[in-house]
């Protein structure tokens, strides 16, 4: 059994909200992505924490400083859970951990781009992340990479932790993932891109909660 997140990766305010009403139902986090958030600011995590009172929303800042200052707004906000870099100094990461927890929310660690992922893991496990992000960015799926090898290795490790997962997860993949440790599995294109992405993110979820 694993959680789904949408990830919402237009730049369109109307269209991500328009997206999100199709996709809501049937997905239990929304996540509103990094060149969404930059692009649109709070004032769409407003519009979506009113609209859609029963999905947890994740907010993929991608901290790389200023942990506490940067996601404070998010939280005050509405934000179930903000990310933040891996590859950050360990104070930035404290400082997101700090602030989810005074507002009794989550904080997640994302692994992209970071060399040793499990040393990583469990430094940050350690000083208390809530959520791993096994992440492999779209960059990085152009040029032809996934996220299963750095799944196994992190859910091998047995941190007590919840793993979240991205990077191209599709309805083919989503049973490969929830078994191999995930408890959040991510789906951005495999949703948006499909003809029917309301019926794209029910197959997803009909298969992670499995
Ligand atoms: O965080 C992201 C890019 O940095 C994406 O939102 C994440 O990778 C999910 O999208 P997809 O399923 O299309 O890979």
């Amino acid at each position: 059994m694993a959680l789904t997140q949408m990830a919402l990766d237009s730049l369109d305010f109307d269209g991500t909200v328009a997206l999100a009403t199709l996709v809501a139902p049937h997905v239990d986090i929304l996540e509103i992505g990094t060149p969404c958030i930059k692009h649109n600011g709070v004032k769409l995590l407003e519009v979506l924490r009113a609209k859609f009172p029963n999905n947890k929303i994740l907010v993929d800042l991608k901290t790389m400083d200023a942990g506490f200052y940067e996601a404070e707004p998010f939280y005050k906000a509405g934000a179930d859970i903000c990310t933040v870099l891996g590859c950050a100094d360990i104070g930035t990461i404290k400082g997101v951990i700090d602030v989810a927890n005074k507002y009794g929310k989550k904080a997640q660690v994302d692994l992209i781009n970071v060399a040793d992922k499990a040393a990583k893991t469990k430094e940050v496990a350690a000083a208390g992340a809530h959520i791993i992000g096994v992440h492999t960015g779209l960059d990085q799926q152009a040029a032809g990479q996934t996220p299963f090898t750095d799944l196994a290795l992190v859910a091998a490790l047995n941190l007590g932790v919840e793993i979240s997962v991205a990077g191209g997860v599709k309805a083919a993949t989503t049973a490969q993932v929830r078994d191999a440790g995930a408890t959040i599995i991510v789906a951005g294109a495999a949703i948006y891109g499909a003809a029917d992405p309301a019926a794209s993110a029910a197959e997803i979820t009909a298969i992670a909660h499995a």
